[in-house]
């Protein structure tokens, strides 16, 4: 028999009580989803787990989900959402792919050693930033850092209300930095390039190895036993964990008002700018250009700025786009062999 939580380890808190009638509230049941799989949501509840089979007239529904439950376990509705992490292949919302949903915190996780580049923290800051989940930048390495308060304190300049802390990922005093985040019902995530220590720091954080914890056991499509990991792990501080393949695969895609976080700095110069529609290119009176050539904006920050700008435009492209440039080449792909064909006969 598996443990069993109450609703607010899980996660549970006045946002979505409040979207309950009182009716529902007595008779319905509150589950958690904790994994997906292509037919069927494995939930937890207060009572235990439950298993619910994907029907089309359901919503889009993610790990981290909160679902209303009848009292012969039929899917009622699912709960609105405080946070969401999503890629988001264009502007409809049909083509939102739901990764993992109401995340109070992201660990970013960069080592303090070849891989620390604030450019690439920005990258992650502002798909955190996006979502409204608070993030927290966790350099792991330090003991083999010669100087990490240094490097912390770079980190710190890019925002100075930021939550930044520098740890040796196996040392479980230095990790206990982090349990503030990890409190009861709290959910979490990290993220972060191969090799930084996120396995390492979860291993510490939970005193054992995560990888033993909640396997579920199915039957696969040809009736033979597989076992997968949980997604949604109740880690022994309480806290709630989220290890979802999808969060480290993320791309920059409609994160607007994530950039408009992370350089929060960089655009409010740009206000200042004497013309609305500055290229910050030459123009006279441009703000950013006076703060360049001053030394108070870094060039590396702006020129990132303009980067994962560009790049998040390019991946915002509608979808809509890209299968009307699909169906162009293929149906030119189609003329040509046509051609050839008609070639090859001596039309
Ligand atoms: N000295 C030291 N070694 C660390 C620290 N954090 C991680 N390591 C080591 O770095 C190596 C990689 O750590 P992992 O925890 O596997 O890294 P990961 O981010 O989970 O990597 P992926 O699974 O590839 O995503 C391991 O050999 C760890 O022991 C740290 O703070 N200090
Ligand atoms: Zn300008």
């Amino acid at each position: 028999m598996s443990k069993t939580y109450s609703l607010t380890e899980l996660g549970w808190r006045p946002f979505f009580q409040q979207q309950l009638t009182l009716a529902e509230w007595e008779s319905g049941t509150l589950a958690r989803v904790v994994t997906q799989h292509r037919n069927q949501l494995h939930l937890l509840s207060d009572s235990g787990e439950l298993i619910l089979s994907i029907n089309a007239n359901m919503p889009n529904i993610c790990v981290g989900d909160w679902l209303l439950i009848d009292s012969q376990h039929r899917f009622v509705r699912l709960l609105e959402r405080f946070t969401e992490f999503g890629r988001k292949a264009s502007g409809s919302k049909l083509d939102l792919q739901l990764i993992a949903a109401n995340l109070d915190t992201v660990f970013i996780v960069m080592s303090l050693n070849q891989d620390f580049k604030l450019s690439r923290l920005e990258r992650y800051l502002t798909l955190v930033n996006e979502t409204g989940a608070q993030a927290v930048v966790v350099l792991t390495k330090a003991d083999l850092c010669d100087d990490p308060l240094s490097l912390q304190a770079e980190v710190q300049q890019l925002d100075p209300l930021l939550n930044v802390v520098s740890i040796n990922a196996l040392d479980n005093d230095c990790v206990s930095q982090l349990q503030c985040w990890c409190q009861v019902g709290k959910t979490l995530a990290v993220m972060g390039s191969s090799g930084v220590g996120k396995s390492t720091l979860l291993n510490t954080l939970q005193n054992q190895p995560l990888l033993n914890t909640g396997g579920i056991r199915e039957d696969d499509s040809k009736g033979r036993h597989t076992t997968t990991a949980r997604s949604l792990h109740v880690m022994d501080n309480g806290g709630l964990l989220m290890d979802t393949p999808g969060m480290r695969e993320l791309q920059l895609t409609d994160v607007e008002s994530g950039l408009s976080a992370t350089f929060a700095d960089i655009e409010a110069l740009a206000q200042c700018c004497r013309f609305g529609d500055c290229s910050h290119h030459g123009e006279p009176g441009c703000a950013i250009e006076q703060a360049l050539n001053r030394g108070e904006l870094d060039h590396r920050r702006f020129n990132n700025y303009l980067k994962l700008g560009r790049e998040q435009a390019l991946n915002t492209a509608s979808l809509a786009q890209r299968r009307a440039q699909d169906k162009t080449m293929s149906k030119m792909y189609r003329s040509v062999q046509g051609e050839s064909r008609r070639r090859k006969k001596g039309l």
